[in-house]
C-alpha cells in the first residue's frame, strides 16, 4: 500500500533522515521506532507531504505521490496525526471531528453525521457536545484519531498516540486501533510505548540517527544488538548479555 524509497532530508548541516526505505502492506500495522531525534517525525512529514524530501520517492497504492501537498495526499486516502494534539478549542468534539469529514462531505449536516458515527465508534459518544478544550490528554488523542478517520483515509500515520497516557488508557486505545484495523484500515505508527508496539505491530522499522538500522517482528527487534545499542548506547548489548550470564 505504501512504498517509501531512499528518503533523505537535511536541515542545514544536520542530516535528519538518510536513505530511508520502508513498506506497509494493506491491512497491516507497522511500527516506526527509534530513540528521540532519530528522524521518525521527519519521515512522516515527508511521506504525508508536509515537507519536501531532498531525495527519494513515496508511492501510495501504486501511485507516485512524491511532492504532492498534504490535502491531495489525504484526498487519495492517507493522513498523518500529530504528536502534539491541537484541537479547535472553541468548537465541540463533534465539530472538531467534522473538520475531517468536510474533506468528502461538503454539507454541514452530512459532515456532522459522519462525525457522530466516527465519534461513537471511538467511544466518544458521551463527549460529542462538549467543548474540545475540556478533553483530557487521552480524550484529545482519541479526537485526533477520530478527526483523521473522518477524512475517510484508509492509511493512517499515527505519531505517538499513546504518549502521555496511563496504562488503562493505553489498553483502551490499543483495542480501538485493533478494531479500526479490523474494519479495513492500515497503520504506520511512531510509538515509544513498546507494550503497545508488541501487541499491535506485526513488523516494525528502527531508525537511528536518520538511518534505518533494522526491521522485522518487534519481538526480534528488541533482542537485536544494533537496536539495543541505539537506545542504550555503545557497548550496552554486550553489557546486558554479560549481566544475563552472571
Ligand atoms: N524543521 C526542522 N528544522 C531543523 N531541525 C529539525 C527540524 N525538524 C527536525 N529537526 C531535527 O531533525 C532531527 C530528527 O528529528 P525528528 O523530530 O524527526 O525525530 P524523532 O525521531 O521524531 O524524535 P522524537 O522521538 O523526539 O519525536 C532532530 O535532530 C531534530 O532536532
Amino acid at each position: 500500500m505504501l512504498e517509501v524509497r531512499n528518503l533523505s532530508k537535511s536541515f542545514g548541516g544536520l542530516k535528519a533522515v538518510t536513505d530511508a526505505s520502508l513498506d506497509v502492506q494493506e491491512g497491516s500495522i507497522v511500527g516506526l521506532l527509534g530513540p528521540n531525534g532519530a528522524g521518525k517525525t521527519t519521515c512522516f512529514t515527508m511521506i504525508a507531504g508536509f515537507t519536501k524530501a531532498d531525495e527519494g520517492s513515496v508511492r501510495f497504492k501504486g501511485q507516485d505521490i512524491t511532492g504532492l501537498p498534504p490535502h491531495r495526499i489525504c484526498a487519495l486516502g492517507m493522513i498523518r496525526t500529530f504528536q502534539i494534539v491541537q484541537p479547535f478549542a472553541g468548537l465541540t468534539v463533534q465539530e472538531n471531528i467534522a473538520v475531517g469529514a468536510y474533506l468528502h462531505h461538503h454539507n454541514r449536516n452530512e459532515a456532522m453525521s459522519v462525525a457522530r458515527d466516527v465519534g461513537k465508534r471511538l467511544g466518544m459518544g458521551a463527549m460529542l457536545d462538549r467543548p474540545a478544550s475540556s478533553l483530557t490528554i487521552a480524550g484529545r488523542k482519541r479526537l485526533e484519531l477520530a478527526r483523521a478517520l473522518a477524512t475517510g483515509s484508509k492509511l493512517l500515520l499515527l505519531d505517538e498516540v499513546m504518549a502521555g497516557l496511563i496504562p488503562s488508557e493505553i489498553t483502551e486505545i490499543v483495542g480501538i486501533i485493533r478494531q479500526i484495523r479490523d474494519e479495513g484500515h492500515t497503520f504506520l505508527m511512531i510509538e515509544h510505548v513498546m507494550q503497545a508496539v508488541m501487541s499491535l505491530a506485526e513488523t516494525a522499522y528502527v531508525l537511528n540517527q536518520g538511518k534505518m538500522i533494522a526491521h522485522g517482528p518487534p519481538r526480534e527487534l528488541v533482542r537485536d544488538p544494533s537496536v539495543v545499542e541505539a537506545y542504550l548506547g555503545h557497548g550496552a548489548a554486550a553489557r546486558l548479555q554479560e549481566e544475563n550470564h552472571a
